[in-house]
C-alpha cells in the first residue's frame, strides 16, 4: 500500500500541511526542528492510533488549539481509502473513512499499515520490558486490529483488579473480613479471560516473528556480498539472533507454547488452557499479591527475550549490534505484515544519521524495492543514493516538492 495524500490541521508544529507523495521512494530534508518527524509521526498515528515518540495525546494538538485532525488517503490494491482521525483535548477522539459518519478511531485500524523505524527504537533492545510489550502489541494490533479491543480490556481489568489488591491487602492486614477478597475472585476470572487472550496473540505472533528476525540481522549484519550467510540467519562472526517470549508463568506456561514453533496458542483450545494456567498461578501468588498490592501475574509482566549468538543482546550486544538488532526487528516486522497480504508503508525518521556506512547502505539495499518508503533527513548526504527519489524541503512551515 502506499499513501497518496497527507493532511494535516494544527497537528503538531503544522498548522495546515497539503502534500501528495508518490509510491517508491520520498526523501523529506530540513534543518532540525523544522517538522519532518511531526509529519510522518502523523501517518504512524493513523496506523497504530498512538505516536513513536509520546505516550498520551495532548502534546499531538498544536499548542494553543484544542484538536488536531489528520486526513490520510492511501492507495491498497487498486482501491483508495481516505482516512480521517480528529485528536481532541477534554473529548473523545473521532475518525472517518471515506467522509462517511463518524466512527471509533478503533474502526480505522488496518486501512494504513506503517513500519517506522526512528532512533527511539534503540530502547526494544536496550530499554525496559515495556518498551518492548509496546513493540509487541503495536505490531499485534496492526496485524491484527481486533486486539486493539483486547489490549484495552485487558488494561482495564488489570488496573481495577490492581486498585482492589491494595484496599484488600490493607483490610487483611487490620485483621477485617474483607468482602473485597470475594471480588477479587471474580476479578481474576476477568483478568484470566482477557490475560488468555491477550498472551495467545503474542505467543503466536512471535512464533511466526522469530525466523523474520533471524534473516533481517544477518542481512543487516553481513557484508553487502554475503548473502548466503544472510540467508541461514547468521552474521558474519557466526552470532544468530533469537527472539522468544519470556512469560510470568514461568514453567507454568502450558507444555509447547512459545517453545515449539508451529503451535497455536490462538484457538480455542490454547486460549483455554492458557487461562486455567493464568487462574492457577494467580491462585498461588495470591498471597504476595495482598502482601504487595499489586498484580504479579499477567502479559503486563511478560518481555520479549533478544538474544545475540548466546548472550541476552540487553547489557551484552555492542552499540551498532544493539542497533542492527532494533533494525532487524522492524525489517522482521515489515515482513511479516508483507507476508500477510498487505505491504506496509515503510517510515525511516532519521535513522541513517544514527548508522555506520555500512549498515545505511545495507538497510537502503533491503528497502530499496518496498511498494513506498518515507525517509527524513537533516541533510541530504545521510540519505543512501538507492533511496534518491522523490525529494521534499522542508522548513518555515511549508513543504516544497523540489525532485
Ligand atoms: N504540540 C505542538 N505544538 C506546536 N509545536 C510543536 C508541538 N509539538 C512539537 N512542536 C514543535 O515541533 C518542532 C519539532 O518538530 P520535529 O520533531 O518534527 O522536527 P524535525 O524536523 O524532525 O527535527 P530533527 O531533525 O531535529 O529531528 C519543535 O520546534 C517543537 O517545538
Amino acid at each position: 500500500m502506499y499513501v497518496r495524500h497527507l493532511q494535516l490541521t494544527d497537528f503538531r508544529s503544522w498548522q495546515h500541511l497539503d502534500l501528495a507523495f508518490d509510491a517508491g521512494p520520498s526523501v523529506l530534508v530540513g534543518a532540525n526542528g523544522q517538522g519532518k518527524t511531526n509529519l510522518v509521526e502523523a501517518l504512524g498515528y493513523v496506523s497504530t492510533l498512538g505516536s513513536h515518540r509520546v505516550s498520551g495525546d495532548a502534546p499531538l494538538i498544536r499548542r494553543g488549539t484544542q484538536r488536531a485532525v489528520v486526513r490520510v488517503a492511501v492507495v491498497h490494491a487498486g482501491r483508495e481509502l481516505l482516512v480521517e482521525l480528529e485528536i481532541a483535548a477534554g473529548r473523545a477522539n473521532r475518525a472517518r473513512i471515506n467522509r462517511g459518519a463518524a466512527c471509533r478511531p478503533r474502526d480505522v485500524l488496518g486501512a494504513l499499515r506503517t513500519v517506522l523505524f526512528a532512533p527511539e527504537d534503540l530502547v526494544m533492545v536496550r530499554g525496559e520490558p515495556g518498551d518492548r510489550r509496546r513493540f509487541l502489541d503495536d505490531l499485534l494490533v496492526s496485524r491484527t486490529p481486533r486486539y486493539a479491543g483486547v489490549r484495552t480490556d485487558y488494561e482495564r481489568v488489570l488496573k481495577q483488579r490492581s486498585a482492589l489488591l491494595k484496599s484488600a491487602g490493607a483490610a487483611r492486614k487490620s485483621g477485617m473480613n474483607s468482602d473485597d477478597l470475594r471480588t477479587l475472585e471474580v476479578w481474576d476470572g476477568h483478568l484470566a479471560r482477557h490475560g488468555a487472550d491477550l498472551l495467545a496473540g503474542r505467543l503466536d505472533l512471535v512464533a511466526d516473528l522469530a525466523p523474520h528476525v533471524a534473516d533481517a540481522y544477518a542481512s543487516v549484519a553481513a557484508p553487502s556480498e554475503a548473502s548466503d550467510t544472510a540467508s541461514q540467519g547468521v552474521d558474519p562472526s557466526g552470532r544468530s539472533a533469537d527472539v522468544s517470549y519470556r512469560s510470568s508463568l514461568g514453567s507454568s506456561l502450558p507444555e509447547g507454547f512459545g517453545l515449539t514453533r508451529g503451535t497455536r496458542a490462538g484457538d480455542e483450545q490454547g486460549r483455554k488452557s492458557l487461562e486455567s494456567a493464568l487462574l492457577a498461578e494467580l491462585e498461588r501468588v495470591r498471597g504476595q499479591e495482598l502482601e504487595r498490592g499489586v498484580s504479579l501475574v499477567g502479559p503486563h509482566r511478560d518481555d520479549l527475550d533478544l538474544v545475540l549468538g548466546d548472550a541476552p543482546a540487553k547489557g551484552y550486544a555492542s552499540h551498532g549490534e544493539s542497533w542492527s538488532l532494533a533494525l532487524a526487528l522492524r525489517l522482521a516486522s515489515y515482513h511479516l505484515l508483507t507476508a500477510d497480504g498487505a505491504e506496509p508503508v515503510l517510515i525511516l525518521d532519521d535513522v541513517f544519521a544514527e548508522l555506520d556506512r555500512r549498515r545505511r547502505a545495507r538497510l537502503a539495499e533491503l528497502v530499496a524495492g518496498a511498494e513506498q518508503v518515507l525517509v527524513t533527513a537533516a541533510v541530504d548526504e545521510d540519505v543512501p543514493g538507492e533511496l534518491s527519489g522523490v525529494r521534499f524541503e522542508v522548513g518555515g512551515g511549508e513543504v516544497q516538492r523540489v525532485a
